[in-house]
């Protein structure tokens, strides 16, 4: 799907297809769905980068306590959304050890009671092990510095989503 693709669609098909960019939030694609037509997708990066900063610092919050907790029990269940399932998959989630499980549930509930959201990485952009690495190391940061550093995760896996849905084949097809 090219980026005329994209701008002919009409916002309940753009919802459709690019609600999920945003884990759990369409009201982001939704809101910018107004500023077609768009240039490409670093035009539509932007205008979600921008909506997402215009946003008072307890909507970036509830923007993270939208995400699933990585080797959670969502991931257990199998309820996550299928684009979080494939991110934890390729970063090595769904092959965990118990006593790996454990670790991360620890250290996840440890990260939430201390910033009250969950803690976000790009999953595919890292190994389970440099997770694990960088999620002892942010606990250590002030809850300011941390919440802006977690947004710029969302923002990555908001870019990886959206280059699978443009340029993959099967979007093509669309
Ligand atoms: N908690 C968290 O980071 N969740 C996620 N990361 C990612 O790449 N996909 C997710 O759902």
């Amino acid at each position: 799907m090219d980026i005329n693709a994209v701008n002919a669609l009409s916002y309940e098909d753009f919802l459709e297809i690019f609600g999920n960019v945003i884990e759990k939030c369409p009201i982001i694609p939704a809101a910018i769905w107004i500023h077609r037509p768009f240039t490409g997708l670093a035009d539509i990066e932007a205008h979600i980068s921008d909506f997402i900063n215009s946003l008072p610092e307890s909507g970036k919050e509830g923007i993270l306590r939208c995400h699933p907790d990585l080797a959670g029990r969502e991931l257990q269940s199998g309820a996550l959304t299928r684009d979080s399932q494939e991110e934890q998959r390729a970063a090595g989630f769904t092959d965990l050890q118990p006593a790996e499980v454990s670790r991360m549930r620890s250290l996840n509930s440890e990260y939430k009671e201390r910033f009250g959201f969950p803690f976000v990485i790009c999953a595919r952009l890292n190994t389970k092990r440099d997770i694990m690495r960088e999620l002892l190391q942010r606990l250590g940061n002030d809850r300011a510095a941390e919440r802006a550093r977690a947004i710029g995760e969302v923002k990555k896996i908001c870019a990886l989503r959206l280059r699978s849905l443009v340029l993959s084949d099967s979007a093509n097809k669309l």
